[in-house]
C-alpha cells in the first residue's frame, strides 16, 4: 500500500510537465521506458537488496557481489534482455564489479583494437562470459606514464610466441579491477620487443587462470590489492596485482589493428595512427562522462528532497519552521549542483554523438578529428568528474548531521565516485593534454589553420580579444549570445595569453612545465565554455512538454552564471565583464533561483531514480524521513543487545575502578 507523499505539497506547486522532463532527461522515450523498466525490475527483486552492504566484512562483501553478478547474468539470459537492457540493469545493480571492467573495457579494447580474426574468435567467447577479462594497463610504478609502462612483450621467433614478463617489482600490474580474483584474461599492456627493438605499448590477450579449477596460469602471480577508500563502497571490487614470469602466448594473441607483427618478427604498421591503442581510453572516458551526470543527480535528489523535509528556525507564532531549502544560501549551494547534473546530462549526450562519429570515420580512415575527440574527452572527464566528487560532499554538507549517516547514502555514493577523478587519466594529468591541444591550436592561427568544431571559436580569436560585453541590465545574462560570448571571450583570452607566456620560453617543454599550472586553468575555461554551449544548443531544439523548456533555461542560465561568479578572477582580469555586470549577473541569479525554487522537487523527481537505486533514507520518493531514520538507526549491530559486548570486560572494571578511587 501506498504511504502518505509528505513532499506532496512541493509537487503541487511544479509548473512543468515532469513526465515530458522524464523523457529529456533519460534522452529518449525509448532510453526512458528501457531505463524505468530495467530500473523496477532490479528494485523488486529480492536478491539485488543493497540493505547493509555498508556492515559486511571484505569477503562476505565481495562474494555477495558475486552472487549479485551471477544472478543478473541469470537474469539476463532468462528474459533474453538486449546488449543495452542488459547494460541497464547492471547499472541499476549498483554494485562495481567485475563486470564492469569485463564489459566496459575488456570488450571495447579487442572491439576497438582487434582485427577482424580476432574480433571473430574472442568476441563470442566475451559475449557469452566464456571467458571473464579485464584491462590491465597500470602498474605499480607506473599509470599516467602509459610510454613508462616496463611490462615486456619479446617475440621468440623459434615458436612464434611472445613472452610475456615482470622484470622488476615496479613493472607489476598493479589496480586492474576484476583482475584480483575473477578474471581468466586480461588485456595486458606491455612494450613490445622484437629482433631486439623497442616498439612501444602495445596490448595482449593474456589467460591469467585455468577456465577448469581458476587457478592461475604457472608463472602467473596474482591477487588483489586491499582494502581502499570507504566502507563496503568500491571495496566490491577485487582491484589486482599481477606478475609475469616469463607466460608465452601465441602471437595471434597481440591485438594488432595499428601494427602487426609477421612470422619473421617484423613489425608493419597499418594506416591507422598509433593513438589509436589509447581508443579504449577515449570510449571509457565518454561514458564516464555521462555517468558523471548520474551521480550527480543522485546527491543532489537526495539533497533537494531533504532540503524540502527539513526545518530549522524562524517558526512566528508557534507557526512551522522554515524548510531549509527557503534559505538563500542553501539555495545558492544546491541550485547550482541541480542544474550541473543537467548540463551533464546534455554535454554526455553530445559526447556520445561525437564518439559514435568519430567512430565511422575511423572507420572509413579519416582520422581528423582524433585529436580534438582526445581533446573533449579528456576535458570533459576531467570537468564533470571533479565538479561531481566536489558536489556530493557538498550535498553531504548541505543534508547537515544526517548527511553524515551511512543511511543517508552519501557516504557511500563519494566513497564509490571519488576514484572517478583519478581513474581513467588523472584529472590533471587530462587537463595537460587539453593544453597541449589549445595551445597548438592557437599557435597554428598565424598559418591560416581554421580551427573546427569545439575549437571554431579560436577562428574569431580578433574579435573576442577586442569585445566588449553588451549587458546593462539583469535580464541581458538571459541572453544566448551574451552568456557565449563572455565564456567564448574569457576562455580565448586565456589560451592566447597563455600561449604569448609560452612563446619567451626556448624550449617549449620547459616552458609547458613552468607554466602548467596556468594552462590548466585555460583547459577548465575552455571545458566549461563547451558545456555551456551544449547546454545552449539543447534549448534551441524543440523541446515538447508544458514548461519544460522554460524549466531548461533557467537551469541552463543558473549553469552559466554560477560560473560567472565562481570564476570571476577570470572574467575579470581578461576584461570580459565589468565588475557591474558581474554584479547584474548576481541579481539574476538571485531571480533564477526563486524561478527554480517551486519546481525544484518536481526537478528531481524527473530523474526518475526509485528509492532502491537512490539507497537513502533522506531521498526517499514520499519525504518520509524521521520514523525511517529512526527505525534504520535499531538495525545497526550494536543495537543487537542493550548491553554491548565488551562491558564486563571493559567498561564495568572502569566503573569500579571509579568508584574504588572515589572511596578513598
Ligand atoms: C562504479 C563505476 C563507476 C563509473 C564507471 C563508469 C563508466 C565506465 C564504464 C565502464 C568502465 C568500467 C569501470 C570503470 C572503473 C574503473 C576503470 C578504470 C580503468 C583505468 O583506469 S585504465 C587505465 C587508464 N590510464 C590512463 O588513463 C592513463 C593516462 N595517461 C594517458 O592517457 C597517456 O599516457 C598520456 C595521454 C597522459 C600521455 O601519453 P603519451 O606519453 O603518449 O604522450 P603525449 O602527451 O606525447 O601524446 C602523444 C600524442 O598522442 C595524443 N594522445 C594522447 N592520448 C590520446 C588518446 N587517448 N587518443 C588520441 N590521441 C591521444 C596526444 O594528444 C599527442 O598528440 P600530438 O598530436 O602528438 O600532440
Ligand atoms: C579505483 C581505481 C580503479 C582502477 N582501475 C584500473 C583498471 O581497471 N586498469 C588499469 O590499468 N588501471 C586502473 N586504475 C589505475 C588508474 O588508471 C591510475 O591510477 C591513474 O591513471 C592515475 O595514474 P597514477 O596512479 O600513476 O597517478 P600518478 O601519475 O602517480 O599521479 C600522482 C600525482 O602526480 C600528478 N602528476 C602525474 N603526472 C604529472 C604530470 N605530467 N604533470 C603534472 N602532474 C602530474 C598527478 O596529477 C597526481 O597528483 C584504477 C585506479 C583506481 C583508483
Amino acid at each position: 500500500m501506498k504511504g502518505v507523499d509528505h513532499l506532496a505539497h512541493e509537487r503541487n506547486k511544479t509548473e512543468f510537465d515532469v513526465d515530458a522532463m522524464k523523457i529529456v532527461w533519460a534522452g529518449s522515450r525509448h532510453a526512458f521506458e528501457l531505463s524505468d523498466r530495467m530500473a523496477r525490475l532490479v528494485a523488486s527483486d529480492p536478491a539485488f537488496q543493497k540493505d547493509g552492504r555498508i556492515r559486511l566484512g571484505r569477503k562476505e562483501l565481495f562474494k555477495n557481489t558475486l552472487r549479485k553478478a551471477a544472478h543478473a547474468w541469470k537474469r539476463i539470459l532468462e528474459l533474453h534482455l538486449t546488449e543495452e537492457e542488459a547494460g541497464w540493469l547492471r547499472n541499476f545493480v549498483d554494485e562495481p564489479s567485475f563486470t564492469d571492467l569485463h564489459w566496459g573495457m575488456f570488450v571495447p579494447a579487442i572491439k576497438g583494437q582487434g582485427t577482424d580474426e580476432q574480433q571473430q574468435k574472442w568476441l563470442p567467447l566475451a559475449y557469452k562470459m566464456q571467458i571473464i577479462g579485464s584491462y590491465a594497463q597500470t602498474e605499480l610504478g607506473h599509470g599516467s606514464n602509459v610510454q613508462g609502462l616496463e611490462t615486456t612483450a619479446t617475440f621468440d621467433p623459434e615458436t612464434d610466441e611472445f613472452v610475456i614478463h615482470s622484470p622488476t617489482l615496479t613493472s607489476s600490474k598493479w589496480w586492474p579491477g576484476g583482475l584480483g580474483k575473477v578474471s581468466t584474461h586480461a588485456i595486458v599492456y606491455a612494450r613490445l620487443i622484437t629482433n631486439g627493438q623497442e616498439h612501444g605499448v602495445h596490448g595482449f590477450i593474456v589467460q591469467l587462470r585455468s577456465l577448469d579449477d581458476h587457478m592461475p596460469i604457472p608463472g602467473i602471480t596474482i591477487g588483489d590489492i586491499g582494502m581502499k577508500f570507504g566502507n563496503g563502497a568500491y571495496n566490491t571490487m577485487d582491484n589486482g596485482v599481477l606478475t609475469f614470469d616469463h607466460i608465452r602466448i601465441p602471437r595471434n594473441q597481440m591485438l594488432m589493428r595499428v601494427l602487426q607483427v609477421t612470422r619473421e618478427g617484423k613489425c608493419v604498421k597499418s594506416n591507422v595512427p598509433r593513438q589509436l591503442i589509447y581508443g579504449t581510453m577515449v570510449f571509457v572516458r565518454q561514458t564516464i562522462v555521462a555517468d558523471a551526470s548520474t551521480a550527480l543527480a543522485r546527491a543532489v535528489c537526495i539533497a533537494t528532497r531533504y532540503s524540502a523535509v527539513r526545518r530549522q528556525f524562524g517558526s512566528q507564532d508557534g507557526g512551522m519552521e522554515t524548510q531549509v531549502i527557503d534559505y538563500k544560501t542553501q539555495q545558492s549551494r544546491l541550485f547550482p549542483l541541480l542544474a550541473s547534473a543537467y548540463a551533464f546530462r546534455f554535454v554526455g549526450e553530445w559526447l556520445k554523438w561525437l564518439y559514435t562519429d568519430v567512430t565511422q570515420r575511423l572507420q572509413a580512415n579519416d582520422f581528423s578529428i582524433l585529436p580534438e575527440a582526445h581533446a573533449c574527452t579528456a576535458g570533459l572527464k576531467s570537468l564533470t568528474t571533479t565538479a561531481t566528487a566536489d558536489a556530493i560532499e557538498e550535498c553531504r554538507k548541505l543534508c547537515g548531521g544526517h548527511g553524515y549517516l551511512c543511511a543517508s547514502g552519501l557516504p557511500e555514493l563519494f566513497a564509490v565516485y571519488v576514484p572517478a577523478c583519478t581513474y581513467e587519466g588523472d584529472n590533471v594529468v587530462l587537463l595537460l593534454q587539453v593544453a597541449r591541444f589549445l595551445m597548438k591550436t592557437v599557435s597554428q592561427l598565424g598559418s591560416g589553420k581554421k580551427p573546427v568544431g569545439t575549437t571554431a571559436y579560436l577562428g574569431r580569436v580578433q574579435d573576442l580579444l577586442q569585445c566588449c560585453c553588451d549587458v546593462q541590465t539583469a535580464e541581458d545574462w538571459l541572453k544566448p549570445s551574451v552568456v557565449l560570448e563572455a565564456f567564448e571571450a574569457r576562455s580565448a583570452r586565456m589560451c592566447v595569453a597563455r600561449a604569448q607566456n609560452l612563446s619567451k620560453f626556448e624550449n617549449p617543454e620547459d616552458g609547458f612545465a613552468e607554466l602548467s599550472a596556468d594552462l590548466v586553468e585555460a583547459s577548465v575555461a575552455h571545458c566549461q565554455l563547451i558545456v555551456v554551449s551544449k547546454f545552449i544548443d539543447k534549448l534551441q531544439q524543440d523541446i515538447p512538454g508544458k514548461g519544460v523548456n522554460r524549466q531548461l533555461q533557467n537551469l541552463c542560465y543558473i549553469y552559466a552564471l554560477n560560473l560567472l561568479h565562481k570564476y570571476l578572477g577570470d572574467f575579470l582580469s581578461t576584461g570580459c565583464i565589468t565588475p557591474k555586470q558581474a554584479s547584474l549577473a548576481n541579481d539574476q541569479l538571485r531571480s533564477l533561483y526563486s524561478q527554480i525554487r517551486p519546481n525544484a522537487i518536481a526537478l528531481v523527481d524527473a530523474f526518475n531514480y526509485t528509492d532502491h537505486y537512490l539507497g537513502s533514507v533522506l531521498g526517499r520518493y514520499d519525504g518520509n524521513v524521521y520514523p525511517k531514520l529512526y527505525e534504520e538507526a535499531w538495525k545497526d549491530p550494536l543495537n543487537d543487545s542493550v548491553v554491548p559486548d565488551g562491558y564486563h570486560e571493559y567498561i564495568h572494571p572502569m566503573l569500579k575502578q571509579q568508584l574504588r578511587n572515589a572511596r578513598l
